[in-house]
């Protein structure tokens, strides 16, 4: 059994479809007060990995717990509910004529899953704070659809985080933002980050710029395997990201911040 603050353990996890192996020999612990940022190129397994942790897939080997609960002897429906996860394919299921507020209230339903007054007052509340949080209370009672791309991304963060998870999980949140947009997130989630009240966090991204400052721990993916895994002053360097996208890149750190570019 894994220990009490770990909130996901995997042990030599391999998924496979097909011939193909998405992820390989993974063995990860994440625990209670991390924020960990998986980075690697494209299909390096990442969303794969993200999936395993919010529970979404079972390992075709190796033993993976989430939560504290074994993938493959629980109730993975359950177990969602105590996952936050923002991604692509999530977002694309948000219907645009909702308001932005009954975007966020909604994710309560799986867990309430009735329509008791008392419950409702309370979602509304925690729905309204969330939206304050992510900087977007003005826009409660505007259809979701009518967002840009980045108001959206905030509203899906206050969403993620509605049913008060164990372990919020962001898949790629920053995508498709413009700079200023990307700033505002990074900022915002670097203020979870520093949050002690905050669940434990795993953010995926292709961008070590994307990276908010508060991130602890680092794990970068390439063809499925774990290049370099740790604390992220340890993980992040020239020489170990330019194993994991499989070019020459210098690495900088500035207060805080990463940047990276070819050499
Ligand atoms: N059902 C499947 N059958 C076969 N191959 C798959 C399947 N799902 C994913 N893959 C492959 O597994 C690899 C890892 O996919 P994954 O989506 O986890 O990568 P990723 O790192 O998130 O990529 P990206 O950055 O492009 O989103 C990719 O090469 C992908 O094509």
């Amino acid at each position: 059994m894994p220990h009490a603050d770990t909130v996901v353990d995997l042990a030599a996890v391999t998924v496979t479809r097909g011939d193909t192996r998405l992820v390989a020999d993974i063995d990860w612990q994440v625990e209670l007060d991390e924020r960990w940022v998986v980075l690697g190129p494209n299909g390096a397994g990442k969303t794969t990995l993200l999936r395993l942790a919010g529970g979404r897939l079972h390992p075709s080997s190796g033993s993976a717990h989430v939560l504290g609960e074994k993938l493959g002897a629980v109730d993975l429906a359950e177990l969602r509910t105590r996952v936050g996860l923002t991604s692509a394919a999530l977002a694309d299921r948000i219907p645009v004529h909702e308001t932005v507020h009954n975007v966020v209230v909604t994710a309560a339903w799986d867990v309430v899953g009735r329509f008791r007054e008392d419950y409702e007052t309370m979602d509304d509340i925690r729905a309204r704070v969330l939206l304050e949080q992510l900087g977007v209370a003005h826009l409660a009672d505007r259809q979701y659809g009518t967002l840009s791309e980045g108001e959206r991304k905030r509203v899906q963060i206050a969403r993620a985080l509605m049913v008060d998870p164990e372990l919020l999980l962001l898949d790629e949140p920053a995508a498709g933002l413009d700079l200023g947009g990307r700033e505002d997130l990074v900022r915002r989630l670097a203020e979870l980050a520093f949050d002690p009240e905050a669940p434990a966090m795993v953010l995926v991204t292709h961008h070590v710029e994307e990276i908010p400052p508060g991130f602890t721990h680092a794990l970068l993916l390439r063809d499925g395997g774990v290049v370099a895994q740790g604390l992220i002053g340890d993980v992040i360097n020239s020489v170990t990201l330019s194993a994991t996208f499989g070019l020459p890149l210098t690495v900088e750190l500035r207060q805080g911040r990463y940047t990276a570019r070819a050499l």
